[in-house]
C-alpha cells in the first residue's frame, strides 16, 4: 500500500480513538459524579490495577508493547483523574526530583502537582486538605529506609493508598566542566548510593549533603559544584552531564507511597503495612510477630524506629502480603494487639508489580 494510503488509514483509525476516548471520559465523569454524590475517593488504586491488568491481558498477542499500553493507558486514566476532580498531588520537591518522578508514573500529565519543601510538609498539605494525595520516599534498596518518613506516620491519621517502585539513575552534572568542580553537593541518600564510584573518581573533592538533588542541581547550575541528580533535573537547569549510572549498586531503586485520607480496597493481591510498640515484657516482639506466621502471614518488611516518648523504646514498622479486610490478617491483628502497647493499620494498598 502506498504511503498515502497507509496514512488515510491511520487519520481513520484516529478519528474513531478520539471518538472512543471521548466516550469513555463521558463515562468517567460520571462515575465522578457518582462517588462525589456517595462521597467515594476519586483515584482508585484498586480499578486502576484491575483496568491495567485487563488491557494486558486484552493486548496479548498484539503489536503494542505492554509497556507501551500501559504507558498510554495511564495517561487515559489521567485525563479521568483529572475531569472528574481538579486532583492536586502534593510531592517531596522542588521540581525534577526522583519522588516528583514517582509521582508522574503514578497519576500521569494530567493532574495538578504541588512541590513541598519537606516530607513533613508534605504530610501537611494533606492533612490540612491543600492537596489530596501526597506521595513521599520511604525506603531505597541500597540505603535503606527514609527515616524522617517513617517518623512521620506516628504522627498523622492519613492511610497509605499504594506504593511506587522506581529505578535510580544518578547522573553527575555540572555547568563547568569536570576539572573545575569544586566540590559536590547531593542528597545524603544519592551521594551514599554513588560513595565507592566518587571515592574511586573524584577523590580529594568535598562532599556535602543538601536537602534534596534538584536543589543539589539548581546550586550547580549557579556555581562551580557540580550535583548527583537525575536526567531530569540536568534538563530542567541546562546542565551537562559528566558522568551517568554511577550508582555502586546496579538495579537501585526507590520505593515510594502515595498517602491519602482512606486506604485501597481489596484486590487479591495487596500489602499492608502496620506500626506498633510492644508491652514491657520478655518476648513480646517475638510474640507480636508470632501472630503474623501463626495466620500464615507473609512479611516483606520490618524497621525499628524510636519511639518518640520516651528514651531507648521503639516502635517497629511492619509490612506484610494481604490487605486488612482478609479474615487471616483481621484475626492477626486482633491477635498481635494482646502483644501491643500501640498497634496501628497505616494502609492496605495493591502490591506494585
Ligand atoms: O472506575 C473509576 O472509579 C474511575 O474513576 C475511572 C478510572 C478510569 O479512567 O478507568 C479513573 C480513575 C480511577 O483511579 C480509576 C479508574
Amino acid at each position: 500500500m502506498s504511503l498515502d494510503k497507509l496514512r488515510k488509514k491511520i487519520d481513520q483509525l484516529d478519528a474513531q480513538l478520539v471518538k472512543l476516548l471521548n466516550e469513555r471520559v463521558s463515562v468517567a465523569l460520571e462515575i465522578g459524579k457518582t462517588k462525589k454524590e456517595q462521597g467515594g475517593e476519586i483515584y482508585v488504586p484498586s480499578r486502576e490495577k484491575a483496568v491495567f491488568e485487563r488491557i494486558s491481558e486484552l493486548n496479548k498477542g498484539g503489536s503494542l508493547p505492554d509497556k507501551s499500553a500501559r504507558a498510554i493507558y495511564r495517561e487515559i486514566m489521567s485525563a479521568a483523574l483529572a475531569l472528574e476532580s481538579n486532583l492536586r498531588i502534593c510531592y517531596l520537591g522542588p521540581p525534577a526530583t526522583f519522588t516528583h518522578q514517582a509521582a508522574r508514573s503514578k497519576f500521569g500529565a494530567s493532574v495538578e502537582y504541588h512541590p513541598a519543601g519537606s516530607i513533613a510538609d508534605v504530610f501537611a498539605a494533606v492533612e490540612n486538605g491543600n492537596a489530596d494525595y501526597g506521595v513521599v520516599p520511604i525506603e531505597n534498596s541500597t540505603e535503606g529506609a527514609v527515616t524522617h518518613t517513617f517518623d512521620q506516620f506516628t504522627g498523622t491519621t492519613l492511610k497509605i493508598c499504594a506504593e511506587i517502585y522506581l529505578p535510580i539513575s544518578l547522573c553527575l552534572m555540572a555547568s563547568v566542566s569536570g576539572e573545575k568542580v569544586s566540590r559536590i553537593c547531593s542528597k545524603q541518600e544519592a551521594l551514599g548510593q554513588c560513595r565507592h564510584w566518587l571515592n574511586a573518581n573524584m577523590s580529594g573533592i568535598e562532599f556535602d549533603a543538601v536537602n534534596s538533588t534538584t536543589l543539589a542541581a539548581e546550586m550547580a547550575s549557579k556555581s562551580d559544584c557540580a550535583a548527583i541528580a537525575s536526567h531530569f533535573a540536568a534538563e530542567l537547569y541546562g546542565l551537562d552531564i559528566l558522568a551517568e549510572n554511577i550508582q555502586d549498586v546496579s538495579g537501585n531503586t526507590t520505593r515510594f507511597l502515595v498517602i491519602g485520607a482512606q486506604c485501597s480496597e481489596p484486590t487479591g493481591d495487596d500489602k499492608t503495612s502496620i506500626y506498633f510498640g510492644t508491652k514491657h515484657k520478655a518476648g513480646a516482639l517475638h510474640d507480636a510477630l508470632g501472630a503474623l506466621q501463626a495466620n500464615g502471614i507473609n512479611m516483606s518488611k520490618i524497621e525499628s524506629r524510636p519511639s518518640g516518648d520516651k528514651v531507648w523504646e521503639y516502635v517497629f514498622f511492619v509490612d506484610f502480603e494481604g490487605h486488612a479486610d482478609n479474615p487471616n490478617v483481621k484475626k492477626a491483628l486482633k491477635e498481635m494487639e494482646d502483644h501491643c502497647a500501640v498497634l496501628t493499620v497505616l494502609g492496605s494498598y495493591p502490591k506494585a508489580g
